[in-house]
């Protein structure tokens, strides 16, 4: 219909039967962000020059990879048939990560949008966010996008999306985020098909917090979802996980900047500012309710953010320590979900061990570290969690390889497990199972989306697809194919520690806990990648990878004498003396492990996977 004009003054609280709360699941490049920029334009929301593009994804980081990680909420006006509506467009996050952050997200929402580009067909995500969607019993509206594409098939997928979840190909939405074209028919849909919130106006104050974001002006913002009563400034507030209870200093929607209201009623969405200045006092899942007149049930569904991977941080210049602990204190005054604790290691010197929801959210905070912080790290591999039980009954959870017990005798190591689900073109369903095999994967089912799509479920140790799982299945399948993942409990395995030793010197930073089966080629792999990258001695150094007292791999280093002098013949005694120098400046970059001198370089080309003569090269100078 139309848009309102801008002007119009946002109601305190808004009656539940004009609102509509939905969010968009799609895959990564789908196009979420661009339609919900074009719907933020078409309702008046965002006038074209002020459009940045995608509205939503605040932070650098963010745009640079073209991916949302933070959800948040936009109100914005439609008006069909007389009656104006307030839509409320939740963000939700599109990395396997944070399904927990996009499960709370569509647990605020009454109706999802399910956006397939109309040229790609659905993948493995879109499947993964619709039965999260499902299992919250959300309105579903299909729709594809990117109709203008020359290559869009919209007949083929419609009738894929019908199949899936039920219902007449004719009624999925064809729109255009880049032209606009359906853009108005979709939020028409949006008010018609989803339904109102409802909730008990003169109940207990209850609302779902589904987002928080640390703010450096204004300290931590707090996205909700009101189900019952109401929220007012000034109020005070509780939050039901920790009994902790703050102020209300401001409450008002996102339209979209913050526009502060006198409330938020049943089924309103927006957000809250308490003045409390870390996350964590404001956690995703939780329930807040009315100090004074507590609910006596909080919402459900909440869970503290459980960390999956973990790996060594360290800075690459052992004096910038104190700005690592600085700057991860400060990351995580925004990230409820990142843990770290000072470790020290042989080989690195002082870091910290920290943990995180999965390697996207390892690689987003590096990256954050270096570039806002101006650091240099070096990261050791990431591992998962392992649970260890010993003879005496005694367990142990290990997050870090050289911590895995060794003296006592081990009953029992259970790994995590996840259940995967890989989308691709029927052709590579052999190089898919073959490759989910090599990783000690159980195929748990498989059926045919349509007559060239396959759906291939297995359950796998999330140690094998950690590293570089999602880049062979690629390279298997020509790029068709589309991972999704969750956790799914744990199982025991025979899984050892191989370590590896430096002339009998054990080094921490590479040892691994591996299935027996691979302990041999992880050996193999790694004490040759070391005598290549270590500068001989003055004596022959051994490279070992052993399983307890077991070798099991062995490579040698010749000795030489590297004599710096040798092609300086005569008596300059000062040129002697200046290249005696260099070497004892070269020293110093050397770490001793027992005797062999080793350059950090070394180190880290072996903990980098990038297998390149670069890196190598830099590490032998
Ligand atoms: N031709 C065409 N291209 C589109 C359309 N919508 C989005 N794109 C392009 O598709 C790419 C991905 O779009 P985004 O909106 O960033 O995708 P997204 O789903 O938000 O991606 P994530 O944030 O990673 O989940 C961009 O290059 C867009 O320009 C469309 O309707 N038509």
């Amino acid at each position: 219909m139309s848009p309102l004009a801008r002007t119009a003054p946002v109601p305190a609280e808004t009656a539940p039967e004009i609102i509509r709360n939905f969010c968009i699941i799609a895959h990564i490049d789908h196009g979420k962000s661009t339609l919900a920029d074009r719907m933020l334009q078409s309702t008046g929301v965002v006038q074209p020059r002020d459009m940045k593009a995608q509205y939503l994804d605040r932070m650098d980081i963010e745009r640079e990879r073209g991916i949302t990680i933070k959800s948040q909420a936009v109100r914005m006006p439609w008006e069909v048939d007389g009656t104006a509506y307030a839509l409320n467009m939740i963000d939700t996050p599109g990395h396997v990560d944070f399904t927990y952050e996009v499960s709370r997200s569509l647990a605020a929402c009454e109706g999802a949008l399910l956006l397939v580009d109309a040229a790609q067909g659905i993948e493995a995500q879109t499947l993964a966010n619709l039965y999260l969607a499902m299992e919250n019993d959300l309105t579903i509206i299909p729709a594809l996008n990117k109709i203008d594409l020359p290559a869009a098939q919209p007949e083929k997928y419609a009738e894929e999306l019908a199949n899936l979840i039920g219902g007449d190909p004719e009624d999925v939405l064809l729109v255009s985020g880049k032209t606009g074209v359906g853009v108005e028919a979709l939020l028409d849909r949006i008010v018609a098909d989803i339904p109102a919130p409802v909730g008990v106006p003169d109940a207990p104050a209850r609302a779902m917090i589904f987002d928080s974001v640390y703010d450096s002006y204004r300290g931590v913002v707090t996205y909700v979802r009101v189900v019952d009563g109401a929220l007012t400034p000034r109020q005070r507030i509780q939050m039901m996980s920790t009994r902790a209870s703050h102020e209300l200093l401001e409450i008002g929607v996102i339209s979209p900047e913050p526009n502060p209201t006198k409330g938020l009623g049943v089924g309103e969405v927006g957000y809250l500012i308490t003045g409390v200045k870390d996350v964590r006092q404001s956690k995703v899942g939780d329930t807040v309710t009315d100090l004074a007149k507590p609910a006596t049930e909080s919402l459900g569904g909440y869970e503290d953010p459980k960390p999956m991977v973990f790996s060594g941080l360290y800075p690459l210049d052992g004096s910038d320590y104190p700005d690592l602990r600085d700057a991860l204190d400060k990351l995580k005054l925004n990230d409820a979900a990142l843990v770290y604790e000072p470790e020290t290691s042989a080989a690195l010197g002082f870091g910290f061990r920290c943990g995180f929801l999965g390697l996207l959210h390892l690689e987003i905070t590096r990256d954050r570290l270096e570039r806002e912080f101006n650091l240099d790290l070096i990261s050791t591999a990431p591992n998962v969690v392992y649970d260890v039980t010993m003879e005496d009954g005694s367990e142990t959870v290990v997050t870090n390889p050289s911590e895995f017990p060794t003296g006592g005798k081990v009953a029992e190591v259970r790994e995590p497990m996840v259940s995967a689900t890989i989308l691709a073109p029927s052709d590579f369903v052999g190089a898919i199972m073959e490759l989910c095999q090599a990783r000690r994967g159980q195929l748990g089912g498989m059926d045919y989306l349509s007559e060239d799509r396959v759906e291939l479920r297995y359950r796998l140790p999330l140690a094998e697809i950690v590293f570089d799982f999602f880049d062979q299945l690629k390279s298997k399948t020509r790029g068709y194919a589309s991972l999704d993942w969750k956790a799914d409990g744990e199982e025991a395995a025979d899984l050892v520690k191989v370590d590896i030793l430096l002339q009998g010197e054990q080094v921490d930073a590479f040892s691994a806990i591996t299935h027996r089966d691979k302990a041999y080629s992880y050996g193999v792999m790694m004490t040759g990648k070391l005598r290549e990258l270590i500068p001989r001695q003055q004596f022959e150094v051994p490279i070992q990878a052993a399983i307890g007292s077991r070798i099991i791999a062995r490579e040698n280093i010749r000795a030489i004498r590297k004599d710096v002098l040798a092609k300086c013949y005569g008596g300059d005694i000062t040129r002697k003396r200046k290249l005696l120098e260099k070497q004892k400046e070269g020293k110093k970059r050397m770490k001793m492990v027992g005797r062999v001198e080793v350059p950090q370089e070394a180190f880290i080309a072996a903990l980098s996977s990038d297998d390149s003569g670069a890196a190598k090269d830099k590490a032998k100078k």
